[in-house]
């Protein structure tokens, strides 16, 4: 069975970067239905041809040979299901690109963790816009893509508009190295993944300004309060930041030198304040002042959030921003 009834069993994955190919990887060795990556240069296309691999993305992995690598959006026809696994702020672009190719039977599944930053919007909401769909998902979650491409055991969650639609997905897409928790809570779900890349350049700040691992902790558990408030305002479930997509993607990344929003932070702390720093590669980064504002709006209390966009935003530093959070009034937990 498929997971859409209209549409063939194909899964297409948009977007040949590092999680793309991962997921493209497992899917394929799983070996339930043909994959196919696509991807906009025709060199990637070629390498695979020749090495078996995706140099560009995840050096020295070598990837299923039932994989197929296309530059061609017309393989996006028919198939049922689409990851898009491009960044955030190039979800909506690559949407409004591949609109004429995607059925309307098609299951599509965002795989970015952010949210948009002009329009502080969800990232389903934007890809549902523009592909005039509904019923986009979510997948998010711990999981670095070199991992996942190795096949070591990985652990992510997929939501969508219905458990029972997020369990077809999840069966489709889990391997036997890559499982799927199905999830109907799309919201908390998507911001837990954006969140998270927030609080990860918190970790990094404290641990590249030295101040201990006690500090994490804190900023860890208090970070995971701040999302749930979040999230509970913006319609989700406040309870799903305990789950994978949100402590336990926290946690990965907050901890993991393989996390580049954790090294962003750590260059930040090092360095004292954002001078110098180039902003535009961690997603963490685009979702700090965005989520900020929309917490302002909210009337939801964010002070971890608000201190890292700050500091990024070059309106604060790192000793400033330390002082003003440890003078806080103190509250119950
Ligand atoms: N790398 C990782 O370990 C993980 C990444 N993610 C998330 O996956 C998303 C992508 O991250 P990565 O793969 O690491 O980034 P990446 O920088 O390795 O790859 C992004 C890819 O998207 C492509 N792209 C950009 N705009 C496009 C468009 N309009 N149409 C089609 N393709 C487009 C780029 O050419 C590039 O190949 C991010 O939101 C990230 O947070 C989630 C889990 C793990
Ligand atoms: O989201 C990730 C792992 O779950 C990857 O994190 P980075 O984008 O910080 O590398």
């Amino acid at each position: 069975m498929t997971a859409a009834s209209a549409q063939d069993n194909r899964i297409v994955v948009v977007g040949s970067g590092a999680f793309g190919t991962a997921l493209a990887a497992v899917a394929a060795a799983s070996g339930k239905a043909a994959v196919t990556l696509l991807t906009r240069r025709e060199s990637i296309v070629e390498d695979f041809k020749q090495t078996g691999r995706n140099d560009s993305a995840l050096p020295g992995i070598d990837l299923p040979e039932r994989l197929t690598v296309s530059d061609d959006p017309t393989v996006l026809e028919g198939a049922g299901i689409v990851l898009f696994a491009m960044p955030s702020q190039a979800q909506r672009e690559a949407a409004r690109s591949l609109h004429g190719f995607i059925g309307k039977g098609a299951d599509v599944v965002i795989c970015a963790k952010g949210i948009e930053r002009v329009s502080g919007r969800l990232l389903t909401d934007v890809v549902e816009e523009e592909l005039h769909l509904q019923n986009v998902a979510v997948l998010s979650g711990p999981g670095f893509a070199a991992d996942i491409a190795k096949g070591l055991p990985t652990a992510m969650v997929i939501a969508a508009n219905g458990i029972e639609r997020a369990s077809l997905l999840a069966e489709a897409l889990s391997g036997a190295t890559f499982r799927l928790y199905p999830s109907a809570d799309r919201i908390g779900v998507q911001l837990g993944g954006a969140l998270k890349n927030v609080l990860a350049i918190a970790c990094g700040i404290v641990e590249g300004a030295g101040l201990g691992d006690s500090a994490r902790a804190a900023l860890i558990s208090r970070g995971l309060a701040e999302m749930s408030r979040f999230v509970a305002a913006r319609g989700g479930e406040a309870d799903t930041v305990r789950g994978l997509s949100g402590l336990g993607d926290l946690v990965l990344t907050a901890t993991s030198h393989q996390s580049r929003n954790l090294r962003y932070g750590i260059a930040l702390g090092a360095s004292g304040s954002a001078k110098g720093q180039t902003r535009e590669l961690v997603e963490g980064a685009f979702a700090a002042s965005v989520a900020a504002d929309v917490a302002r709006q909210l009337g939801v209390d964010m002070p971890l959030t608000e201190a890292v966009a700050a500091i990024i935003d070059g309106k604060t530093d790192v000793k400033t921003a330390l002082e003003q959070l440890m003078s806080r009034p103190i509250t119950q937990e």
